[in-house]
């Protein structure tokens, strides 16, 4: 493919509060940088068609100049058709004082409906971001039932909570949050996630120094900083009335974006890809590591020291994914 071939970009959910402010960030080369031509492939349920035939008319009216073309549909295959890139948005939101494990039986089979329509449609090498919760065990099971997919092109959407990590020390230390790096989000996109700062830095005039010794204050940092993260979504929706959009759907931008054009020089991001066995993780499982992209592939960093607290914290969260599975399997029964 030449450079100015478009890519086609697959929003599932695309009439949905994420997919209404992602779409116009992707045809806005905010995924894929300001050169890239881009086709949209956008699918709904049934329900849902006016609002995506809606959708699509905006964005013939926003005269985007990188949009070459949309395919909106209720068509699982024609949606799938080709495309290098998908974005699985599609699914239910959980509501006030639900886990997002809560919607396990109504999104895993989905997410095993599609997974063959993607198998049997998609471009050979395509790149699949999960952001649908139970984000990662979605994932997982998109991974068991399309097996011809790579592993390595099934990850899940983790970039949300790495950013809100990133947001809480900057605020903190009231320093740009384009200064801090280096958070990692261990494991599950959900309320047992680790967020931790170990080896997060802060630049302040060209010298970067750990964030740990910049807060200087262990106790917030092991507690509440932890906690606001691991909350932030509930809170969103406490305060929305729905859960978080414009937020998602910029994160699922930096997601592909710097699995595809790689990401900033001695830094890492956090996604969720599967294990293999690093850190101790049971391997297979779809969980959060810290990763380095290149040439459109993505490494887990390795070697971190890792302290007894991360640990604990490391494994509880592996622990739930590991039941989120089982459950997600009598779920398909
Ligand atoms: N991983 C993450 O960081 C985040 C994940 N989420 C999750 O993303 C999902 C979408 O959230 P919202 O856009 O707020 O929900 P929404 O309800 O506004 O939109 C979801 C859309 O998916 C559609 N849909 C349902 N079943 C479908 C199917 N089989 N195929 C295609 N489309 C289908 C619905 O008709 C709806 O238009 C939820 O599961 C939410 O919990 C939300 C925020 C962050
Ligand atoms: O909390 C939710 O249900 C939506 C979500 O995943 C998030 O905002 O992180």
């Amino acid at each position: 493919m030449v450079a100015t071939d478009p890519v086609r970009v697959l929003v599932t959910g695309a009439a949905g509060q994420i997919g209404y402010a992602l779409v116009p960030m992707i045809a806005r080369g905010a995924m894929l940088g300001p050169d890239q031509p881009v086709i949209l492939h956008m699918l709904d349920i049934e329900p849902a068609a006016e609002a995506l035939k809606g959708v699509k008319m905006e964005l013939v009216d926003a005269a985007f100049p990188l949009l070459k073309g949309v395919v909106a549909t209720t068509d699982v295959v024609e949606a799938c058709k080709n495309v290098n890139i998908a974005v699985m948005v599609g699914g239910f939101p959980r509501k006030e004082g639900m886990e997002r494990k809560d919607v396990m039986s109504k999104n895993v089979s989905i997410y095993k409906a599609q997974a063959s329509a993607l198998e049997q449609n998609a471009a050979a090498d395509c790149k699949v971001l999960v952001v649908a919760n139970p984000a990662n065990t979605n994932a997982l099971i998109l991974k068991e039932f399309a097996p011809s997919i790579p592993d390595k092109n099934i990850t899940c959407l983790t970039r949300l909570d790495h950013n809100r990590a990133l947001g809480q020390i900057s605020e903190r230390l009231n320093v740009h949050v384009s200064d801090v790096k280096n958070v990692i989000i261990w494991g599950n996109h959900s309320s047992t996630q680790y967020p931790d700062v170990n080896h997060a830095t802060v630049t302040a005039n060209g010298a970067q120094k750990p964030v740990r010794e910049l807060v200087a204050d262990d106790n917030w940092l092991n507690s509440e900083f932890i906690t606001t993260v691991q909350q932030r979504g509930a809170a969103i929706i406490k305060a929305r009335k729905l859960s978080s959009a414009l937020s998602a759907a910029s994160s699922a931008c930096d997601h592909i974006r710097d699995w595809v054009l790689g990401t900033p020089k001695e830094s890492w991001v956090s996604m969720g890809v599967y294990s293999d066995g690093s850190y101790g993780v049971q391997p297979g499982l779809i969980y959060s590591f810290p990763v380095t992209c290149e040439k459109g592939e993505w490494t887990i960093v390795k070697d971190l020291k890792i302290d007894e607290f991360s640990r604990d914290k490391m494994d509880k969260t592996a622990q739930e994914l590991v039941e989120e599975k089982e459950l997600a399997k009598s779920c398909l029964n």
